[in-house]
Order: C-alpha cells, then sequence, then structure tokens
C-alpha cells in the first residue's frame, strides 16, 4: 500500500462517516473499521447504515432488517460519535449505495461524505449500481482486512484512500457459524449482541 494523502476537508463542512453493511451480526471488525477512520479522517460522526435487501447475497439467507438494524443500535449506543441510520431499510427492495449517498447527500447538505469499505467490499465496487456517480457524492475510504488486498485498481484517481487498520480476522459468516455450532462469539461481538442473539435465538438453524 503507497502512502496515502488523507484528505482534510478545507470546505468548512462537518465531516459525516457513512459505515454500509448487512451487519448480520455487527462484529468488533466493523466497530474498529469505522473508529480508525474517524480519527484518522477526523470525522464528526460515522453513521452505520445496515441495508435493506442486499442484492448481491440474494442467494444467501439474511436475518430480518429489524434485527440487524437492533444489533447496529446496541453495538454503537455506546459511542458518542455513531449513530444508525434507517434508510435502506425504509427505502424498500433492493439495497443500492448510489440511492443511500444521494439521500444522505440531501439529508445532510452540511457534510461532506465519507464511505467506509473493507478491501473485499471496495474490489467490487465497480460492480454496484451507478458506481461512476460515487465519487461525486463521497470520497471512499478503503480500509485492509485480513485475507483481502486492498487495491484502488480501476477507481478515480483522488477519489479513494487506503488505509491500514488493526487487523481482526473476523467475517459475520464466521460469527454465524460459530454460534450454529454452539461455539462463543464472546468478543468478537459485542456483549449486547451475543445477548440479542441469544434472545432472540438468531443463527441456530443454519
Ligand atoms: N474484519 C473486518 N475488517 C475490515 N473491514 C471489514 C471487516 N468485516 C467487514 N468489513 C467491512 O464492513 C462492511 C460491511 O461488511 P458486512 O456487513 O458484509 O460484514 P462481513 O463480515 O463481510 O459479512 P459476511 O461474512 O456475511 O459477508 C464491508 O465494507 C466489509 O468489507
Ligand atoms: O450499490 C450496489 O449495487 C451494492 C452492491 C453490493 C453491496 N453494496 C453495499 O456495500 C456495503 C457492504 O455490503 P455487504 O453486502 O458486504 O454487507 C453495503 O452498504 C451495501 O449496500 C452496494
Amino acid at each position: 500500500m503507497g502512502e496515502q494523502e488523507v484528505p482534510t476537508g478545507g470546505s468548512g463542512k462537518r465531516r459525516l462517516g457513512v459505515m454500509g453493511g448487512t451487519f448480520d451480526p455487527i462484529h468488533h471488525g466493523h466497530l474498529v473499521a469505522a473508529s480508525e477512520v474517524a480519527a484518522l479522517f477526523h470525522l464528526d460522526e460515522v453513521v452505520f447504515v445496515p441495508t435493506g435487501e442486499p442484492w448481491q447475497k440474494s442467494h444467501k439467507a439474511v436475518s430480518p432488517a429489524e434485527d440487524r438494524y437492533l444489533m447496529t443500535v446496541i453495538a454503537t449506543a455506546s459511542n458518542p460519535q455513531f449513530s444508525v441510520s434507517r434508510i435502506d431499510i425504509d427505502r424498500g427492495g433492493a439495497t443500492y449505495t448510489i440511492d443511500t449517498l444521494r439521500e444522505l447527500h440531501s439529508l445532510n447538505a452540511d457534510s461532506d461524505l465519507f464511505f467506509i469499505t473493507g478491501a473485499d467490499a471496495l474490489s467490487q465496487i465497480l460492480t454496484w449500481r451507478d458506481a461512476d456517480e460515487f465519487f461525486s457524492l463521497a470520497h471512499f475510504i478503503g480500509v485492509t482486512r485480513p485475507g483481502h488486498d486492498l487495491t484502488d485498481d480501476g477507481l478515480p484517481k483522488g477519489g479513494v484512500s487506503l488505509v491500514e487498520i488493526p487487523a481482526l480476522a473476523i467475517s459475520s459468516t464466521d460469527c454465524r457459524a460459530r454460534v450454529a455450532k454452539g461455539d462463543p462469539v464472546w468478543y468478537l461481538v459485542p456483549d449486547g449482541v451475543v445477548r440479542y442473539i441469544d434472545k432472540r435465538q438468531l443463527y441456530r438453524g443454519e
């Protein structure tokens, strides 16, 4: 990874991070990514945006949006810089990041947007709907993720920053599989999320 220039703003606007994800369940990899980027990019807030229907995961069973939303609220509640938005859930239908960015842009005219993605998601964004419009709406920040190469190949120069963060080899897929086998997910996800998974009996039959 080459040296990246960190955009420092200068527009005088608020700096709003956007962390989109299916969050099924949210885990400490997501939270560390948001926290590191918030510190490095001097963000005022990071809004977590759980997907409504993640169309690229339509071949997989995804938990109800309300469960994913509530786990995201539980996981972020203690951090005053973190918030959760329902926009992708309430819009209905397949979730496209172009809609998320357009809506956040119009709701936050006083803010510059910074969209946070892991290396795996960043490598896929050219397959996302209307990706060529993304970079006029937000600056993209790709973060390292164990097992994935972090690259901005094919993406517009100046539109993306690449950031190294502490490596947490945690995935939602692995958390779901652990719960299904009866293995613990303590310390992979926040304590309240462990309790919520148990209370709602999520992932048991997978
Ligand atoms: N451990 C991690 N380190 C860095 N980034 C991560 C990590 N886990 C997820 N992300 C990033 O967080 C965003 C949302 O990810 P998502 O909710 O799909 O979690 P996931 O763990 O990849 O889920 P699944 O295993 O179900 O595909 C994506 O941009 C993804 O790249
Ligand atoms: O816009 C798209 O076409 C698109 C396709 C796949 C994923 N995304 C977004 O990428 C983010 C991470 O998605 P996921 O499926 O890895 O949890 C989340 O905000 C999704 O809405 C967006």
